[in-house]
């Protein structure tokens, strides 16, 4: 007999997810059912599966238990091929705002909720517009390789930017040849990138700066899922290194456009040294009950 799966569509600025509630641990998905439930012709469609479960019920969540024991609940993010990844900064606000809306956890304004993930335990807040999460500590990682995108003439020089999970960060000219770039097939990166990449292609607005806030747009392959509306991580990592390529006095408040919508990246520092959030909306669409093959 086959399994159902009671589950919820979601997502963050167009970066679609399928969430499942399984506190206790018995479901996890085979490859193979991942990317059948984020098929978009056969299933149900997502450009990653997001499992709830409470960390103590997944080993993956021990490291997350150890760091800290107040994330009672770990985020199980996949990508749609059926690949894990570390992170995901528009999955963890969807996913804070399922276990609200659930009745699985509290957070009123001003609180914080303390999420496990792979890339270690994220603090996620409430504001005004949505959800806030502290992406964490992020460091320069992955070199400047060179980067080949399908459609634009010549290989680009990138920026490795990790936050939890890989991103290579590339500037092109202008609107124009972000649009002319095509994301239907993988960027190539040299040397190759060991665990993958997501690459994020980015322009900065004309000013870059207004009034203290620095402004791009970006279009992300993503490493698994392929091109998506929105990336959070990739929106930190490109402000980043918008930042690192602007030099001394550029800001550190960013207005980020994705083809999905608009997030905000922030940078400051902690005792443990500079830690980068993102805030943006996290939308839950519709429930169903699919069966599993
Ligand atoms: N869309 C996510 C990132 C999802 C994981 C990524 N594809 C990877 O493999 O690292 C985000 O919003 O950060």
């Amino acid at each position: 007999m086959g399994t159902n799966l009671n589950f919820t569509k979601g997502h963050g600025t167009g970066n679609d997810f399928v969430l499942f509630a399984d506190p206790d641990g018995h479901m996890e998905l085979s490859t193979e059912q991942i990317r059948a439930v984020c098929d978009r012709k056969f299933g149900v469609g997502g450009d990653g599966i997001i499992r709830a479960v409470r960390s103590a019920n997944i080993a993956a969540g021990a490291a997350a238990l150890a760091e800290d024991n107040h994330a009672e609940w770990f985020m199980d993010y996949w990508n749609a091929d059926g690949s894990v990844s570390e992170m995901c900064g528009n999955g963890i606000r969807v996913y804070t705002r399922f276990l609200l809306d659930n009745g699985l956890a509290t957070l009123a304004v001003g609180d914080t909720l303390a999420i496990g993930t792979r890339a270690g335990v994220r603090d996620v807040q409430r504001n005004a517009t949505g959800y806030q999460v502290d992406l964490g500590r992020w460091r320069l990682d992955g070199g400047e390789p060179l980067v080949r995108v399908k459609n634009l003439s010549i290989a680009r020089p990138g920026l490795g930017i990790n936050l939890g999970n890989p991103h290579v960060v590339v500037a092109l000219a202008d609107d124009e040849e972000l649009e002319s770039a095509d994301l239907t097939f993988i960027p190539q990166l040299e040397p190759e990138a060991a665990d993958g990449a997501n690459v994020e292609l980015v322009v900065p607005h004309e000013p870059l700066v207004v009034n203290g806030v620095g402004r791009i747009r970006m279009r992300v392959h993503e490493r698994g899922s392929g091109e998506t509306l929105s990336c959070g991580t990739g929106a930190a990592a490109a402000a980043l290194a918008t930042r690192h390529w602007a030099g001394p006095g550029a800001p550190n408040q960013w207005r980020v456009e994705v083809p999905g919508g608009v997030l905000g990246v922030r940078m400051f520092p902690t005792e443990d040294g500079e830690h980068v959030s993102l805030s943006g909306p996290a939308d839950l669409v519709f429930d169903g009950v699919l069966a599993l093959g």
